[in-house]
């Protein structure tokens, strides 16, 4: 479980990004986090794992308040969250067996990792993520060598390698083409459930959201404007998340995407997508 209290964010620009944000994630949901540039989305994402210190407010997981912890413990800590990313951050010229033990880098030793000398438990463990991922004919591939897709997933698999008890993923399909899209939407949603992992993604394609979610938090101007189900995200919500002017572009885009369904997706069945 995840529990943010009250959290606030001022950068020293004077900008206020977050203004006072509270929610929980149980564990085993799938919360998808939308809203206009600059609302605070990935500020929210990072100030949960203090890769952006909060001003204030609490963040915590399970028992553990992460915003009060010192140098070292926060380290321990950030262990138990796995994040991905939009540009995968893979290391290029690493195998992709490489860029997955480097999920581990947290726990073994200086020099274990220095050798690249993994114990044989975590080189089980990738192989097994890898076949979950779809990639177990890829291991000695180098990561610069793969798809798009591909790379997301290693990405994927290098979080999971760190055994995390909290996922948050920024923007994971942003690189990617729609079809692409919604088969890593779908593959993280379904690992999420199997690992029972509370888990934030950041995400601009609401329709993809919608289909995939398990719930949806809309931040506006560094504000929580909306929280619940996705069949609950009406345009009228959508429009006081965007403003209407941002909404009816948004929409108006969106006929260009693929099939050009995206927009009419929202009224439709989410299966109808997958
Ligand atoms: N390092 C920073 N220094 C100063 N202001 C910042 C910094 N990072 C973000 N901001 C400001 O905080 C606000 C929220 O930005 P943030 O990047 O969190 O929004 P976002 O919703 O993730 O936007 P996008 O969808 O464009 O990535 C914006 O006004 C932004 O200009």
């Amino acid at each position: 479980m995840l529990r943010v209290e009250n959290l606030r964010k001022r950068y020293r620009t004077g900008d206020e990004a977050l203004k006072g944000v509270s929610f929980s994630v149980p564990a085993g949901e799938v919360v998808g986090l939308i809203g206009p540039s600059g609302a605070g989305k990935s500020t929210l994402i990072r100030c949960v794992n203090r890769l952006v210190e909060p001003t204030d407010g609490n963040v915590f997981l399970n028992d553990l308040n992460i915003t009060q912890l010192g140098r070292g413990d926060l380290k321990r800590a950030r262990r138990r969250i796995g994040m991905i990313f939009q540009e995968f951050a893979l290391v290029e010229r690493l195998s992709v067996m490489e860029n997955v033990l480097s999920g581990r880098l947290g726990y073994v030793s200086f020099w274990q990792s220095f050798t690249r000398r993994f114990p044989q438990a975590d080189v089980d463990k990738a192989f097994a993520l890898l076949e979950r991922v779809g990639l177990s004919d890829h291991a000695d591939k180098r990561a610069d060598a793969l798809s798009g897709g591909q790379r997301q997933r290693v990405g994927i698999a290098r979080a999971l390698e760190q055994d995390p008890e909290l996922l948050l993923i920024d923007e994971p399909t942003a690189s990617l083409d729609p079809k692409t899209s919604r088969q890593i939407m779908r593959l993280i949603t379904e690992i999420c459930r199997e690992r029972n992992l509370p888990t934030i993604i950041n995400i601009h394609d609401v329709p993809l959201a919608q289909a995939f979610v398990d719930r949806i938090l809309g931040l506006q101007d560094g504000e929580l404007v909306f929280d619940g189900p996705p069949s609950e995200l009406t345009e009228s919500v959508l429009t006081r998340i965007y403003g209407e002017e941002d909404w009816t572009t948004m929409r108006g885009d969106q006929d260009d995407g693929e099939d050009g369904r995206s927009a009419r997706l929202i009224k439709e069945a989410p299966a109808e997508l997958v």
